[in-house]
């Protein structure tokens, strides 16, 4: 019988979720344990598998239990884990990840909950883990049969540029090995030559370009391998690997509401690419950009978002710099506005994004109406 004291009080779902949350709930102090163990046992029943994976597996254990956690909280949720996981299921397609290997891994996975989560686990729990996720491996394989037709598993592409703005942070420019189709607002993953299979997130910073080159800006994070290694050793004529474009931070140009777009950062990249974006369509709708750092030194974009509201009567940017005004970005928010006829845009790290969509909502901004990529995502975006 499950051990119902680690039980919520109410508990609302299908029996299946119910009983897979209870799993989570039992591993979520140790989930560390139980991802080590996972991939102990992955690696020791099946070796050949180890080579798809990069030679430092701390990024991978947090994507991993982000995947489960996403899976599990929306399990009932058809239509929210379907586009998460045909997401996920075409993203695999750059690792070389085939049908058969689901199977293996979803056996390792069966391992390691059994006995991190022994005393909710049950013939039953263990009947609705199996069921879970061979549904949800069916939409990743299915997902990634279908995008076979269409796209690359990954794309080259080749430094163009490298334009160091500050010690550690360049704006980098690539010319991709063949047409790249992705939306303004958009993300992807890169790996670089140095590190192989570590794979990092980064926002475009441009629309797309009628020269079809791209252009991310790169800082480099204490103990950031890729980022690192995009800045300081990368150089013109480098050929890097980019997986397909994600994210849902796109223009809704079937509107003409206001752009209210929160830049924290090098988070300023992609609200660079929404203005782009705009100006192309000719639309006059007003944009305003609140964009901040810590220092001077970290506005290093800020002579180009000037020279781009000089060009755009509709635009206007506001810098706010932390170690002047004392305060943090999304509290400037507070003194203009109103902000309800407005589309909002979070772009940042984590802290920044959760922060703004508190001060938002605050401020009565509807949920429905702010954009940001996933939180959990950015933890690994950029390092
Ligand atoms: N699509 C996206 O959301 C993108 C996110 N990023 C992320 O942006 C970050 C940029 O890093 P840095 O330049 O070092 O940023 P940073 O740490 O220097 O912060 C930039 C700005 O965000 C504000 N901020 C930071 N933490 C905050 C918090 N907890 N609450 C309220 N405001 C906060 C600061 O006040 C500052 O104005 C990285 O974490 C990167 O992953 C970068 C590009 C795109």
């Amino acid at each position: 019988m499950p051990d119902q004291r680690s039980a919520p009080a109410v508990e609302e779902g299908s029996a299946d979720a119910i009983l897979i949350r209870r799993t989570m709930a039992e591993i979520g102090p140790v989930a560390d344990k139980v991802t080590s163990y996972f991939y102990a046992l992955l690696f020791v029943r099946h070796p050949e598998l180890r080579a798809l994976f990069p030679a430092a597996m701390d990024t991978q254990r947090e994507r991993l239990l982000k995947a489960l956690l996403t899976a599990a909280e929306n399990l009932d949720d058809t239509s929210v884990l379907v586009d998460y996981l045909q997401n996920l299921g075409r993203g695999h397609r750059k690792y070389g990840t085939r049908p058969e290997h689901y199977p293996a891994v979803g056996e390792c996975l069966i391992g390691a909950l059994s006995r991190y989560a022994a005393t909710v686990w049950s013939p039953e729990t263990e009947a609705a883990w199996v069921r879970a996720y061979t549904t949800m491996s069916q939409v990743m394989i299915d997902a990634a049969a279908a995008d076979e037709l269409r796209s690359p598993p990954w794309w080259h592409a080749e430094i163009v540029t490298h334009d160091l703005r500050t010690p550690d942070i360049a704006i980098i420019t690539l010319r991709p090995d063949q047409p790249y189709p992705f939306l303004a607002g958009q993300y992807t993953s890169v790996e670089t030559p140095w590190w192989p299979r570590a794979w990092r997130h980064y926002s475009f910073a441009s629309a797309p370009r009628s020269d079809g080159l791209l252009t991310f800006h790169v800082k480099a994070v204490p103990a950031g391998w890729v980022s690192n290694a995009l800045v300081h050793r990368a150089r013109p004529g480098d050929v890097i690997r980019l997986g397909p474009p994600t994210g849902s931070m796109t223009v809704d140009h079937t509107t003409d509401s206001g752009l209210l777009c929160l830049g924290g950062g090098t988070g300023i990249a992609p609200i660079k690419a929404l203005i782009e974006d705009v100006a192309e369509r000719g639309a006059r709708r007003p944009v305003e950009v609140f964009y901040g750092a810590r220092t001077d030194h970290d506005l290093y974009d800020i002579d180009t978002m000037l020279r781009l509201q000089q060009s755009h009567s509709w635009l206007s940017v506001r810098a706010f710099i932390d170690q002047q005004a004392h305060v943090q970005l999304p509290d400037a928010l507070r003194d203009y506005g109103p902000w309800n006829e407005y589309d909002a845009y979070l772009s940042g790290p984590p802290g920044m994004i959760r922060s703004g969509i508190d001060t938002l909502r605050d401020i009565g901004v509807p949920r429905s109406r702010i954009r940001h990529d996933s939180v959990e995502e950015l933890l690994v975006v950029g390092n």
